[in-house]
């Protein structure tokens, strides 16, 4: 199978610390991912090189069919070329309901039938309906985002990343702060997201991640230590010994 990025043998040193290591990890066109590790395992300095916000040292990172360097790209490049990122805290528009949010979002063609301003309308308010119902906010479409939940907002940012058509969507820690009912709901909504594209989800609870139900990388001191299954790498004794004895489990 091609895979849709390729990160190999990457290096980012900072004031002479190695946050991240020889780092070598593929991610295929439609799946879903969970990235575990300790604290400073280089997390978020990977992901900071996937979206080009910080240059690595060393290595290449290939996206999509036609090979091209991520490394080559700024950070708005990557962005269009379909790489989605959502950080822990949600940035919804408050004042603006939930609709509003989304038809911001909403990544317009700007192909010939663009100018029928009609049809576009019409499509764009299927399309909010449809990912509305994917996020579970149908019945929260006029509802200002400022008056929903911790969860919801996450869902709403989740839904405002997906109406941008990524290929990719890179999630930080998506559970924290959640209701036991939210986090049901969003390994839904993930697992769903995943379906059409690659979602990767960095996350330190473990009882979200087995939800997840898919293929986990443990990062350590910025390089893969193990890949598998949730059970596969946590009877792998060095993950325990240095993830899972910190008291992250
Ligand atoms: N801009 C920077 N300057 C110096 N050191 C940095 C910088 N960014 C990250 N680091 C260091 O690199 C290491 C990896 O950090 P990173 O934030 O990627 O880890 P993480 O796995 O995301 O951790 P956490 O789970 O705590 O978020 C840490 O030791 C961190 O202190």
């Amino acid at each position: 199978m091609s895979m849709l990025l390729e990160v190999s043998g990457v290096s980012v040193t900072f004031d002479g610390f190695r946050a991240i290591n020889n780092l070598s990890i593929n991610f295929a066109e439609a799946e879903l991912r969970a990235i575990i590790g300790p604290n400073g395992a280089g997390k978020t300095t990977f992901m900071d090189i996937v979206t080009g916000k910080t240059r690595p040292d060393e290595g290449t990172v290939i996206w999509g069919e036609k090979n091209i360097s991520l490394l080559g790209l700024s950070e708005s490049q990557i962005a269009m070329e379909g790489i989605g990122r959502k950080f822990q805290k949600p940035t919804v528009f408050e004042d603006q309901t939930v609709r509003q949010n989304l038809a911001m979002a909403l990544k317009n063609p700007r192909g010939p039938f663009a100018v029928l301003m009609h049809s576009k309308t019409t499509a764009n308010a299927a399309r909010i309906e449809s990912i509305a119902e994917e996020i579970g906010l149908t019945q929260s479409l006029t509802r200002r985002a400022g008056e929903l939940s911790h969860g919801q907002k996450q869902w709403l940012e989740i839904g405002m990343l997906l109406a941008q058509e990524p290929r990719l969507l890179l999630v930080d820690e998506p559970a924290a702060g959640m209701t036991v009912e939210e986090r049901e709901k969003t390994t839904d909504i993930l697992r769903k997201a995943a379906e059409t594209r690659a979602v990767v989800v960095v996350e330190h609870d473990m009882e979200f991640v087995r939800r997840l139900d898919c293929k986990v990388t443990v990062l350590h001191e910025g390089s893969v230590l193990a890949e598998g299954s949730l059970d596969h790498v946590t009877s792998n004794q060095t993950v325990v010994d240095v993830y899972l004895g910190r008291g992250h489990a």
